[in-house]
């Protein structure tokens, strides 16, 4: 038998089926929305309404727990063969995801460095990349390596200044990546800016978006002008800490299978389990980010009352609110603040008791760390200081729990590493530690 040409011929196929038991055999659980890369309805309504065909009418979608898929003819051709090149619980999700990340293809992948190197697999050498000076630690990393060992050029430059990305622009540019709030230092990247002057400068330049900060919730990095739009799925989308997972959204079919040859061809894709489990944070990601960035606005304006340096979009104080609100439809929920002394920040972080001190975001539960020390240990003292990086700098990542509670331990762990000094109307920070000195109760 000859085997079908088109996927719409092979669903067609598999269709015709029926099993020992007479149940028709549709060709995969179907698109969970019946318009991928369209939506219909709020995001919120639209990250929990799946239409999935399930042949049970499974209300969550099915872990298709196999490697391999049998086949009808000694010609293949059925619509999955094996789970690196497919699997259905794995497409299920990236419809889905398609369709809230605006795009008409997702992919998924076992990280958001996983994500960044199938994207990145699009680069050859002599390629030139322009990109950020204050990047999360584990892209630098990539950019670095593929810098020492691929031939590719990569520009750092402070990609907040539209003028310095146009700069550098030539013909040579290929991609152009940018990360906005950037990671740790919660700086806004103009993207729609950038992408129309990369795409005037040169049309092939492609322009990516780590929305990792954001999630698709807050932000949509393929309608301001993105060619690819990327995150760590690790964090917001899956929401628990359960799941390392990266996702890849595109609007442009070619570029869509040429990211796709990579993850078949080196076995990325995300596992049929993490999947399900992905998909499954996907659909509590509205209210968990409403909650997370409702109580990360609370502890930003807490901690500038209390005459804190605080970096958050949330804040009119911060230098690019309105830049920040002109892209994107909330603050998200890390903020940064600064102390003015590495030894005191280290007595926050440890006397903190409810944050946990840990690396990575978007979690339920409420972070505390410090980036150099940890999520940017790999960005080397001297590049961080010539990043103007401050060392002292403490990233919380603020979860669900009750915001009085976080803001209490916070409290408590200030008053304790002597960061502030109290006063009979209140506390404020010390002067000598950074602190602004205006006071309020
Ligand atoms: C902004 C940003 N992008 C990408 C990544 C990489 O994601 P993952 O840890 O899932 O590989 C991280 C964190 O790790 C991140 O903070
Ligand atoms: N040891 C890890 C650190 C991961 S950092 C995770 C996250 N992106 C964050 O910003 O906290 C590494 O070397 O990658």
């Amino acid at each position: 038998m000859a085997s079908p040409s088109t996927p719409a011929q092979a669903a067609k196929k598999a269709l015709s089926r029926v099993d020992l038991d007479g149940h028709a055999l549709p060709p995969s659980p179907a698109p969970s929305s019946p318009h991928p890369g369209s939506r219909r309805y709020a995001l919120a309504t639209e990250l929990v309404y799946t239409d999935s065909k399930d042949q049970y009418g499974a209300s969550s979608i099915p872990i298709y727990q196999s490697a391999t898929f049998k086949q009808t003819s000694s010609n293949g051709g059925n619509e999955y063969d094996y789970t690196r090149s497919g699997n259905p619980t794995r497409t299920h999700l990236e419809r889905h995801l398609a369709k809230i990340m605006n795009a008409t293809r997702c992919l998924a992948v076992g990280s958001g460095m996983g994500a960044l190197d199938v994207i990145t697999r699009l680069l050859k050498p002599g390629d030139e990349v322009i990109t950020g000076d204050d990047l999360y630690g584990g892209t630098n990393r990539l950019l670095t390596y593929l810098k020492n060992n691929q031939g590719v050029v990569v520009h750092h430059v402070d990609t907040t200044n539209v003028d310095a990305v146009k700069e550098v622009i030539t013909e040579k540019t290929a991609m152009v990546l940018l990360e906005t709030p950037t990671n740790p230092l919660i700086k806004i990247v103009d993207v729609a800016s950038i992408a129309r002057a990369s795409h005037e400068a040169n049309s092939k330049a492609l322009v990516v978006v780590d929305n990792t900060m954001l999630s698709p919730m807050l932000c949509n990095p393929l309608d301001l002008g993105a060619d690819i739009s990327y995150e760590s799925g690790t964090k917001y989308l899956s929401g628990h800490h359960d799941i390392m997972a990266g996702v890849i959204a595109v609007n442009d079919a070619e570029i869509g299978d040429k990211m796709y040859f990579t993850i078949n061809a080196t076995g990325c894709g995300l596992s049929p389990n993490d999947s399900f489990l992905l998909m499954r944070g996907v659909k509590t990601l509205a209210i968990r980010m409403e909650k997370q960035q409702t109580s990360a606005q609370r502890i930003a304006e807490f901690l500038e009352s209390h005459g804190f340096k605080v970096r958050y979009p949330g804040l009119r104080s911060h230098p690019q609110y309105d830049l920040h609100w002109s892209m994107a439809r909330g603050a998200g929920a890390v903020l940064s603040f600064e102390t003015g002394d590495v030894a005191l920040s280290e007595r926050i972080v440890e006397a903190a008791r409810l944050w946990g001190i840990s690396v990575s975001f978007g979690c339920v539960n409420s972070l505390i760390s410090m980036p150099c020390r940890m999520s940017h240990a790999s960005i080397d003292a001297k590049t961080r200081a010539e990043r103007q990086m401050p060392e002292d700098i403490i990233r919380l990542c603020v979860g669900i729990e009750d915001v009085d509670d976080l803001i209490d331990d916070l409290t408590r762990a200030l008053v304790q590493a002597g960061a502030v000094t109290l006063t009979i109307d209140g506390f404020h920070a010390n002067e000598a530690n950074g602190g602004s000195s205006t006071p309020s109760a």
